[in-house]
């Protein structure tokens, strides 16, 4: 076997990134059970699965919906949620390890991007969070420029990402756009979950070709495609078929057309060969492969084997295992695992995640917050707006409300008080979905590995610090005081900065909480229960 290896070359030729270091990547016996604890059987979604990855190859796992794709790329990626078992080895470059952030990157289904910042500001950020410290400012300028190329995203590259309420890039950009994020430090190894779902054929071919040619470049790329077209389809290198957690055909995806012949189920000339694999792979299909038969019938009676006409989509399925269990594709695949197992000195590795020393990340965080939450309408501008409304409001009901220990202005003090409480957390809920949004970027970012826990909390909460302390402290004060200086007209700015002060505290609890729960939903659930608990109040 001849493997390739050249060096990082750390800093110089290609924006001090890693450029030649390698990855083989394999898979043996890999099984993931889903535990039942109690309630009905143990499920089985993957049953000992076998393969490798090689550098230079763009690899595609295909199968219906529910077959395992996602599920195996979560193995490889070391990223399995923590409810099932996975048993069987996951070896990189001939080592039994769990991958590192570093080298690999992982491309999930869903873009978990901030809407208000534009496509080439993204890249900025996340090349400040992830590359070394020490590049300079022109460097890491040139690597976002050369991503935004690589990825064919010049056009866009100053158009804002867009969210919920606001129109900004299309999908396909912004799937552009999440691998663009992670091919940023030129990882070696590239795994992607259904990169082209929901683009149309232009936008998924393009997106097929990114990979191919990333694939081209050393880096050893496994991407699941749901239903490609044939012209995608003829973009892939190496093929895994999966149905039900088992392999159907694992090897180069030019070869699985003559697999399927010699198996009894040959595709029809003029049909997409991926259309034909899912349809004899997908048990739910017996509906769509009766008006295949038909329209073979029809069309190419010649080419309709027996086996297709007479057999149930479980038994093609079942037959389709058994061939290629004792094929020579399986053996071929047996034999190519065992040498690169062997060959692993040949190769070298980077550690460790991201290369930005801590204090950068906290501060290109910060930053990053103060940009998002400027630009949000609905997270600061209106919010504070109705704030200053509110502010007055409550100035001119509570004015001049008097200066004495009386029980009557005390209580007046404390009815004004719980007023300004109850208002303010209540106007927080406006914030919710770009608090939300930006607490899944922080979690996603941080189980991509792009800084550690005490990063993502220290800066969640100095997100809202400023207001912290420069305002709550002062202005909570001051309320007690509010008695003396009522006749003043500055009673209302101090009860403005009263409100910014309350909001802030109400706004930090809520990030500390959010971010100190490891799953965001939970956090944002406390959250909830404490702005309720607050308001009832
Ligand atoms: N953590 C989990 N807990 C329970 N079931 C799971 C878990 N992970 C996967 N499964 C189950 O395993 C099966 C395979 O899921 P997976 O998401 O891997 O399929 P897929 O081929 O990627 O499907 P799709 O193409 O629709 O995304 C599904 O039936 C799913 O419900």
């Amino acid at each position: 076997m001849e493997i390739e290896m050249e060096g990082g070359d750390g800093g110089g030729g290609s924006g001090g990134r890693d450029v030649g270091v390698v990855a083989y990547l394999v898979w043996e016996d890999l099984t993931v059970v889903v535990p039942s604890f109690g309630s009905g059987a143990t499920r089985r979604v993957l049953h000992g699965l076998s393969g490798y990855a090689e550098p230079g190859r763009f690899m595609a796992v295909m199968g219906p919906s529910g077959s395992g794709k996602s599920t195996l790329l979560d193995s490889l990626a070391g990223r399995l949620s923590r409810n099932v078992i996975l048993s069987g080895n996951v070896v990189l470059n001939g080592k039994r390890r769990s991958l590192d952030h570093g080298g690999v990157a992982y491309v999930t289904q869903e873009d978990v991007l901030l809407g208000t910042l534009t496509v080439k500001e993204t890249l900025t950020y996340a090349a400040q969070l992830r590359l070394p410290t020490t590049m300079t400012k022109q460097k890491v300028n040139s690597i976002v420029e050369e991503t935004i190329t690589e990825m064919g995203l010049e056009h866009c590259a100053d158009q804002l990402i867009g969210n919920w309420h606001l129109r900004g890039i299309s999908s396909g950009e912004k799937k552009r756009l999440s691998i663009a994020l992670e091919i940023l430090t030129q990882p070696h190894l590239l795994l992607l979950d259904e990169p082209t779902s929901g683009l149309d054929n232009a936008s998924a071919f393009f997106i097929t070709q990114t990979l191919k040619n990333a694939a081209f470049n050393g880096r050893t790329v496994i991407s699941s495609i749901h239903q490609p077209s044939s012209e995608v389809f003829a973009l892939l290198d190496d093929l895994l078929l999966l149905s039900n957690g088992e392999t159907v055909y694992f090897g180069e995806a030019k070869m699985a057309l003559q697999f399927f012949a010699e198996a009894g189920f040959p595709c029809p000339s003029r049909r997409n060969p991926s259309d034909h694999f899912l349809h004899c792979t997908n048990s739910s299909f017996d509906t769509v492969r009766s008006t295949l038969i038909r329209s073979h019938r029809m069309h190419e009676p010649e080419q309709l084997s027996d086996s297709l006409m007479n057999l149930g989509a479980e038994e093609i399925k079942a037959t389709l295992i058994e061939k290629y269990n004792c094929s020579k594709y399986a053996t071929k695949t047996r034999s190519r695992i065992r040498e690169i197992s062997n060959t692993h000195e040949l190769v070298t590795e980077r550690k460790g995640g991201s290369k930005a020393r801590r204090w950068v990340q906290l501060l290109t965080l910060v930053r990053r917050s103060f940009v998002n939450m400027s630009r949000d309408w609905g997270y600061y501008r209106i919010r504070v707006l109705a704030y200053i409304l509110l502010a007055l409001s409550v100035g001119t009901v509570f004015y001049d409300i008097g200066t004495t220990t009386s029980f009557t202005a005390l209580l007046a003090r404390v009815n004004c008080g719980g007023y300004v409480m109850g208002f303010l957390t209540l106007l927080s809920i406006g914030g919710f979905p770009s608090f939300i949004e930006e607490v899944k970027v922080f979690s996603h970012e941080r189980t991509q590995g792009h800084y550690g826990n005490a990063v993502f909390v220290l800066s969640n909460f100095l997100s809202s610090f400023p207001f912290l302390v420069g305002i709550s402290v002062s202005s909570i004060t001051i309320i007690f005081y509010m008695g003396e200086i009522g006749s003043d007209f500055s009673h209302y700015a101090y009860l403005c900065l009263v409100l910014f002060g309350c909001i802030a505290a109400v706004e930090s609890s809520m990030m500390l909480v959010a971010s100190l729960v490891p799953n965001y939903k939970m956090g944002i659930l406390v959250g909830c229960g404490f702005i309720v608990s607050k308001a009832t109040c």
